[in-house]
């Protein structure tokens, strides 16, 4: 194999959807669909899988893929006049074939740079051209970082307003076991109550029924602790200032035809956004958003956890 095959493989997937395989050195590897301009597996290098992908998801056209890491563009959930999270994971991106180059300070290899433009299908529903661009990007420490860029390619010289999600689905080892932090204290939209505001207690997030929360204006690092598997996630983000939890629980699962009855329990979306203040762009601008998730592990936090010394201390 060629050394750019170690690090970036071109192949199908299942029904047949293209598919990239990026890989690290050390056996780290992340799996983008296509279809979607989604993740849907990211690896440590012992080879176990970090992202949640229902067992049940579907790989068709017009049905977005359930589990790692649809984008969602342009509107979050039902806010607005499209279909719930907008079209963007439903549409088959391209690859850039002459990517921009990585600030000369990093040396990625494992990487790969999606594009999605208007189309003149969505122009019925969406009346913008726009460019949207994902770079998926694998770190020597296996560390997962997604960037997206949004362009206002409008001829016509009409702005247009977006919302935008990046709705990671974690893979935990058991729901009620995960803690989350960096969330307290702050105000969130319940999307359970109508999207009535409320603000959280002091203590970390813990789960025993249905969440679907969307918090505003949060630190731009939040960790998620799967206590069972002695795990930390950590998520920095950049532009994306709200970030929305989300587990169906156990009626809303048995609900869902490609979610299974139980897979509740092994999962948990934190979601980096930008849905209370949607962005509006005018003709020639753009817009930049960042995501960058690592998993450590909890053993070298005490007690309460602070994301730079688990960042630096792997
Ligand atoms: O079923 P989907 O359209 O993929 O949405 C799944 C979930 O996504 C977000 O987390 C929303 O806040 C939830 O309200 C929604 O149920």
């Amino acid at each position: 194999m060629s050394s750019e095959k170690v690090h970036v493989e071109h192949c199908k997937g299942v029904n047949g959807l293209d598919k990239v395989i990026l890989r690290e050195i050390r056996g780290c590897s992340a799996e983008v669909y296509l279809y979607g301009g989604q993740v849907t597996s990211w690896k440590n290098e012992l080879r176990e899988e970090l992202l949640f992908l229902s067992s049940k998801a579907t790989f068709k056209p017009h049905k977005a893929i359930r589990g790692g890491i649809p984008i969602c563009f342009p509107q979050f959930g039902n806010i607005g006049s499209l279909e719930q999270h907008g079209f963007a994971r439903n549409r088959v991106w391209s690859v850039d074939p002459d990517p921009p180059p990585f600030p000369s300070t990093t040396s990625h290899r494992a990487f790969i740079d999606l594009i999605l433009g208007h189309s003149e299908e969505d122009v019925k529903i969406w009346p913008h051209r726009y460019e949207c661009r994902l770079r998926v990007a694998l770190g020597p420490g296996g560390d997962l970082m997604l960037t997206s860029r949004i362009r206002n390619t409008n001829t016509d010289g009409k702005s247009f307003t977006f919302t935008f999600a990046y709705h990671t689905y974690f893979f935990v080892t058991d729901i009620s076991e995960v803690r989350v932090e960096g969330l307290e204290t702050l105000d969130y939209l319940d999307n359970l109550k109508n999207r009535e505001r409320f603000t959280e207690q002091g203590d970390a997030i813990t789960f025993e029924s249905e969440v679907d929360k969307i918090y505003l204006s949060t630190p731009t690092k939040i960790a998620i602790l799967d206590h069972e598997r002695k795990r930390t996630f950590v998520l920095r983000k950049d532009g994306l200032p709200d970030a929305v939890v989300w587990n169906p629980w156990d009626k809303k699962a048995k609900a869902m035809a490609d979610f299974g009855d139980d897979e509740y329990k092994h999962m948990l979306c934190v979601e980096a956004a930008c849905v209370e203040k949607p962005i509006t762009l005018k003709p020639g601008e753009e817009w930049r958003g960042r995501q960058e998730i690592s998993a450590v592990p909890s053993s070298y936090c005490s007690g309460q956890l602070d994301p730079q010394r688990a960042l630096f201390n792997r």
